[in-house]
């Protein structure tokens, strides 16, 4: 196992009249890359994967790896299309990687069928593409990815075109790999997306490509809170709360600011401390800090959330009150309140058992 992580990435990426970008990550680190149409997120992935001819340096662990041979490119792509082979079982689509680095069949194999099983997909090694749900052939595609041990991988729009549930679930499972990959192998990733949900839970940093150029590039909560483009703004208008058993999801404009603990019924609520503030056009936005171990659900059905088994997480949230409410709570950096959510405005996707 290679724990020697060196320097992550660092690459100048210029594919002519696409994209001209510098990336860099972290050994481990997770970076999701946001933008509009035609922004250059495909190039980009292309010229990292070294499918699309590109200009500049690619360093990867400290080596330039642009103008080896792409197959040397320790490099695990994850197309929009899942670009499993039609012809060839899911045990095999996954081997494949291996062997075409050499390993033996039967180890390679071996390995194959653990990071299906890793994936929860074990039990269908033997299927073809054809024969397999979209969910299905994605998780496949991952485990792929995954074997070979990268020391970038890089997934294009991972979750598009799978029905909501099922890409909900594999979002909040793909997370916990994605960190285990990179514990071990200080593996970078780069997470295309369209999807404010992907950037904000999966990322350490995002990285904003509009025209060809990095626009912005932060920590989700920076980004949220103070975004470049108005692309962005509409991206991330999103709360993301992430717990041991379930990512929440829901509007800044559908949290309620009090001063005084609220009651009523089946709202989730939180002490918080106001972080900062600011005003746009009628709306201000508040960027607060809450820990999500007091997480607290009144009425029904709050089981098992926020119940003290697992440490207390500080996260930031968002809330959108009017500037009238703003002066009327004499809200302020540092202020305490409670920020509280109706269950109904939550989207809840919990992990597979
Ligand atoms: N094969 C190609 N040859 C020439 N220009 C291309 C090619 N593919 C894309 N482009 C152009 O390069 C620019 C960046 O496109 P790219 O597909 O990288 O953007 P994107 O951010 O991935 O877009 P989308 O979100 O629609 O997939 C666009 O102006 C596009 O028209």
């Amino acid at each position: 196992m290679s724990t020697a992580s060196g320097d992550g990435l660092h690459a100048r990426v210029r594919v002519p009249g696409r994209v001209e970008a510098d990336v860099r990550a972290a050994p481990g680190e997770v970076l999701a890359v946001v933008g509009p149409n035609g922004a250059g997120k495909s190039s980009l992935v292309g010229a990292l994967a070294g499918t699309v001819p590109a200009l500049g340096p690619v360093r990867l662990r400290g080596r330039d790896v642009s103008a080896g041979p792409v197959q040397e490119r320790r490099v695990g792509l994850v197309p929009q299309d899942g670009g499993l082979f039609e012809h060839l079982t899911a045990l095999e689509n996954v081997a494949f990687g291996l062997r075409a680095r050499g390993v033996r069949r039967g180890p390679a194999r071996e390995a194959a069928a653990a990071w299906l099983e890793r994936l929860g997909v074990g039990a269908l090694a033997g299927r073809r593409p054809g024969d397999l749900s979209g969910g299905q052939a994605r998780r496949v595609a991952v485990a792929r990815a995954l074997v070979t041990e990268p020391d970038l991988l890089l997934l294009d729009e991972p979750f598009a075109g799978l029905d909501v549930g099922v890409a909900a679930t594999l979002r909040a499972e793909l997370g916990q790999h994605l960190a285990a990959t990179a514990a071990a192998h200080g593996t970078v990733t780069l997470l295309v997306t369209h999807d404010a949900v992907d950037a904000l839970t999966l990322a350490d940093r995002v990285l904003v490509l509009e025209g060809g150029r990095v626009a912005q590039e932060g920590t989700p909560a920076d980004v949220a809170a103070r975004p470049a483009t108005a692309h962005v703004g509409r991206l991330v208008g999103l709360n993301v709360l992430t717990d041991a058993d379930a990512v929440r999801t829901f509007p800044p404009s559908a949290v309620t600011v009090d001063l005084t603990e609220p009651h009523g019924s089946a709202r989730l609520r939180w002490p918080a401390r106001l972080l900062g503030l600011t005003r746009t056009g009628d709306v201000v936005r508040l960027l607060a800090e809450v820990q999500s171990g007091h997480l607290e659900g009144a009425g029904s059905g709050g089981e098992g959330r926020g119940n003290g088994s697992t440490a207390p997480v500080v996260q930031t949230l968002l809330a959108d009150v009017t500037p009238a409410s703003a002066e009327r709570l004499d809200l302020r950096p540092g202020s305490e309140m409670w920020l509280s959510v109706k269950e109904t405005a939550v989207t809840t996707a919990t992990m597979r058992p």
